[in-house]
């Protein structure tokens, strides 16, 4: 415990949730905790002081090199893994121009590209909904001999969502961002390596962190060549999975950019990927272009960041909604009507404006971000303002709090989300209504330094996520296809689900928790025919 500190608790897959939930509780906004080797981080939710980490001060507060050196571990050099002029610029070999990775890519997630895409995202939407509607048939099927479907009990059987959520997650990040299809939604497809490997890194490289001092010295301090030696040479089983993960993703991601490459040296620019045509239309027209380990680096944290926020976000939305049948059949009436209202065209219009929708999509966000914290470094000693003054174990009051140089804050993010003193009593009650009214004051005088309607969901400032909008969209076009599909609610005998800390949250059933596959069974119930759906 001296050597460790809070970090074993902090990180706890099964109970780090509860024990975040206390610390806020018990510590208020601006609190120290003591990690591996008596290292001391503040943990912050003070709103005021996150503006100065997270976008005034971005010049002082950088990703911690932890986290970096995770992310350039999996993923190569894309945006999320590399720092300061890198990720906003390349600092080229001689004989190329600089680039901004980050100007160059956001194009890719703008409002035009993702209007653009909302057929794909409708087409992805609909083929999920056919795959659960086969196997709720087939299960109805198996367990009478033919679909159980009369008058009064329309066909329902317990699906593992999890499963579905994430393939839908997978598919939509391929032929979104890589226009590749994983073939994820076609009920016959067996999981083949790509899909098992990104599916599978994120709880796979999770229980490493409280190994992640080590694994800083050595890539500061050792030779790539030898990095890679000694991962293979180590006796843990989980480093030697995560290393063969990190191979299988790598791999594909090469084969995926040289077919990439070639369709679109071959004139066929609708199979290129949008990363690789916008890279190599620079190039061509000798603009600013990013070097084929970068792009392969975007492409792999696509995937990553994509599917794993994704199926995280999506599998909280369905059980959420399975939890209030009442707000359901809300959202389905919402959606029914827009059908109607536009002969059955829904669009990227009525995907952004239904009210219920968008009410349903933001609570969830605010109550459940995927990611429910992140971590900033001082990489000088600063003092940042406080919102209110607080009192130091010595009696001693202060307004600024110091940071020494080195010195890690975790970023609460879930903790402002859930503020009382922001959101007011019910801030840990998920109540969509609260987005149809006027949002209480405090909410606005807060000032949260987010991206995503005054909560830290999305971060904010230079580093928080491109992906916000392109998740909006896709996630809402899936659940109007959902909703207007099916019926969801627990399923009898397994109504508790427990949501476990990870790179991003994932569900398990009590009792199983030790096991790394998420699980999310809900039982689902077709409440309109796949005749109506068609001729919608
Ligand atoms: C509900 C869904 C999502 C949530 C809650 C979410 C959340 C976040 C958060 C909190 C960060 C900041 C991470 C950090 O500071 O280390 C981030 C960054 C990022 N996200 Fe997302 N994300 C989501 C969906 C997506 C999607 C769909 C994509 C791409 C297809 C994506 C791509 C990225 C990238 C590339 C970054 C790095 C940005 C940078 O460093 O400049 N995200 N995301």
């Amino acid at each position: 415990m001296i050597f460790t500190g809070n970090t074993p608790d902090l990180y706890s897959a099964p109970h780090g949730f509860a024990y975040h939930h206390a610390l806020s509780a018990t510590y208020g906004r601006v609190f120290k905790i003591h990690m591996f080797a008596g290292e001391e981080q503040i943990y912050l939710s003070d709103t005021r002081a996150l503006t100065h980490v997270l976008v005034r001060d971005t010049h002082v507060f950088d990703e911690t090199p932890a986290m970096m050196s995770e992310f350039y571990y999996c993923f190569g050099p894309g945006l999320i893994a590399v720092r300061g002029d890198t990720h906003k610029k390349y600092v080229s070999p001689p004989g190329r121009r600089a680039v901004r990775q980050r100007k160059m890519i956001q194009p890719l997630f703008g409002a035009a590209h993702i209007r653009a895409l909302t057929p794909t995202f409708f087409g992805i939407a609909y083929q999920l909904s056919d795959v659960i509607r086969a196997r709720v048939s087939a299960a109805c099927a198996s367990d009478t001999g033919k679909p159980s479907k009369h008058a009064s009990r329309q066909p329902s059987a317990v699906i593992d969502l999890w499963k579905w959520a994430s393939r839908a997650a997978l598919e939509g990040v391929g032929i979104g961002t890589l226009g590749y299809s994983f073939d994820a939604l076609n009920d016959g497809t067996e999981d083949n390596a790509f899909m098992v490997a990104v599916r599978e890194l994120p709880y796979t490289v999770y229980p490493l962190r409280k190994f992640m001092p080590i694994c800083i010295w050595c890539m500061r301090n050792l030779p790539v060549w030898l990095q890679h030696v000694l991962a293979r040479l180590t006796p843990l089983p989980r480093v030697q999975k995560v290393r063969r993960i990190v191979e299988t993703m790598q791999r594909n991601s090469e084969a995926l950019y040289a077919a990439k490459k070639a369709a679109l040296r071959a004139g066929n620019v609708e199979a290129a990927a949008q990363v690789v045509k916008a890279n190599m239309a620079a190039a061509a027209n000798e603009k600013e272009s990013l070097p084929d380990e970068e792009v392969l680096g975007q492409m792999n944290t696509f995937v990553a960041a994509g599917h794993d926020t994704m199926s995280s976000a999506l599998a909280r939305l369905l059980h959420s909604l399975a939890h209030d049948l009442p707000r359901q059949r809300r959202l389905r009436q919402e959606i029914t009507q827009a059908r109607t209202e536009t002969f059955g065209e829904l669009d990227f219009r009525t995907v952004t404006t239904l009210p219920f929708l968008d009410a349903v999509y933001r609570e969830t966000r605010r109550l459940y971000a995927p990611a429910p914290f992140q971590h900033r470094t001082a990489t000088e000693a600063i003092s940042i303002p406080l919102s209110a003054p607080i009192e130091l174990s010595n009696g001693e009051l202060i307004s600024e709090l110091p940071i020494a140089k080195g010195q890690t804050v975790l970023v609460a993010i879930e903790a402002v989300n859930r503020d009382p003193a922001i959101w007011g009593p019910d801030a840990n009650t998920w109540m969509p209504e609260r987005w149809l009214a006027e949002l209480p004051p405090s909410v606005h005088t807060a000032e949260v330094p987010g991206t995503f309607s005054h909560t830290l969901s999305f971060l904010g400032g230079n580093r928080s996520c491109i992906g916000m909008k392109y998740a909006e969209v896709e996630l809402k076009t899936v659940l109007i296809a959902l909703v207007e599909n099916f019926e969801f609610a627990p399923a009898p005998g397994q109504e508790e689900l427990k949501w476990r800390l990870s790179l991003v949250q994932n569900p398990a059933l009590p009792g199983r928790e030790h096991l790394e596959k998420p699980e999310l069974p809900l039982l689902v119930t077709i409440v309109k025919d796949a005749e109506a759906q068609r001729v919608a």
